[in-house]
């Protein structure tokens, strides 16, 4: 049985991702963290979270703290503090506000819970995990992010829905930052088991338009409700069951990748990983022309924030 710990619990996404995580069968505790002056809302949190428990029959012990030294011993610590992007941001924008907290953050975690899977949703992801896995000390296997999982499920609805099929049916990948330059990969798309090229109704599939709805996906809701709450929830419930139940399903997260894909590398980005109990293993491919180049232009302008950024951190160190 596991211990979870959800930082920034008293947000929207640490919040509903307490509530989704609560359902895995295999966690047996969960410790909500939040600011100091937040222990009534916490405390609020943890009482209305009991309830839903008691009416579903679920058999978790939640507690609260706003200590980060409570969360030692966890096996699975999810990190979504932080601040989120207002309408007209991107997430890049939120880079040095964010690396800041990320950073003593994962200090504090790598001492105190230093056999924890350290698990990054604070945007943007990609260089939040980068700050994590430098800050914590923690091996690479231990720290990665939310990545392009949820961009991937994104395009697996649009695509599912396309073809009118269930989504189960629909295997899809983008790989890159979970920004602007992420890079869907068609190579690696199949319906039904077959390559979505063998497929004659293809050409008549609006690639682009897709990724485009993918790529504002989050703009647009947080234009419209201020918050992406149940696409992240899900998604951080599924990477967690995937960990605590030693699943090694090949999802697409954050890893750090040394020179994995066509020799690419030394960057933390959305990769295929074979994810298990004892964390995250990015998995070498291969890729078509077209999508190299994508990968290489998001690898580059991810390593640009990623450098400009610790630079900036380190002055403040
Ligand atoms: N990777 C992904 O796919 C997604 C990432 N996000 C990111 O997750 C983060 C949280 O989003 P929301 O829950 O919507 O935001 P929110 O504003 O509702 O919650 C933020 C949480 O972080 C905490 N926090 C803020 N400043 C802090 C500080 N200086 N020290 C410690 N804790 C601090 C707040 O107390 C709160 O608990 C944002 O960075 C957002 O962009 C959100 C959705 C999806
Ligand atoms: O768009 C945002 O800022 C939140 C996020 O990362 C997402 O939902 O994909």
């Amino acid at each position: 049985m596991a211990k979870v710990t959800i930082l920034g619990a008293t947000g929207n996404v640490g919040l509903f991702a307490a509530h989704t995580i609560s359902e895995i069968p295999y966690v047996s505790d969960m410790l909500l963290v939040g600011r100091p002056g937040r222990e009534d809302f916490l405390a609020g949190c943890c009482r209305d979270l009991s309830d839903s428990f008691a009416a579903r029959g679920t058999d978790v012990r939640l507690s609260y703290s706003t200590s980060l030294a409570d969360a030692r011993d966890s096996d699975i610590i999810v990190c979504t503090a932080g601040v989120p992007r207002k309408p007209g941001q991107d997430r890049n924008d939120l880079a040095f506000e964010n690396a800041k907290i990320v950073a003593e953050t994962a200090r504090t975690i790598g001492q105190v819970s230093p056999d924890a899977i350290l698990f990054v949703i604070t945007n943007p992801v990609d260089v939040m995990t980068a700050v994590a896995l430098k800050y914590s000390g923690l091996e690479p296997r231990q720290v990665f992010g939310l990545g392009t999982h949820l961009d991937s499920m994104r395009l697996k609805s649009l695509i599912a829905h396309y073809f009118r099929v269930h989504v189960s049916e629909v295997h899809t990948r983008i790989i890159g930052e979970h920004g602007k330059s992420m890079v869907p990969l068609w190579s690696a798309t199949t319906i039904g088991g077959i390559r979505i090229q063998n497929l004659p109704t293809f050409s008549g599939l609006p690639t682009q338009e897709m990724i485009e709805t993918v790529r504002t996906s989050g703009e647009a809701i947080i234009r419209d409700k201020g918050a992406t709450v149940y696409g992240p929830g899900e998604a951080i419930a599924t990477l967690v069951r995937t960990i605590l139940g030693n699943e090694n399903r090949i999802l697409t997260v954050s890893s750090y990748i040394k020179s994995e894909i066509h020799g690419i590398g030394d960057v933390c980005i959305g990769v295929p990983a074979r994810i298990n109990r004892e964390g995250v293993f990015p998995v070498a491919i291969r890729l078509e022309d077209d999508e190299i180049a994508g990968f290489s232009r998001s690898v580059a302008k991810i390593q640009k924030i990623t450098a400009k950024v610790m630079e900036r951190l380190e002055k403040t160190q």
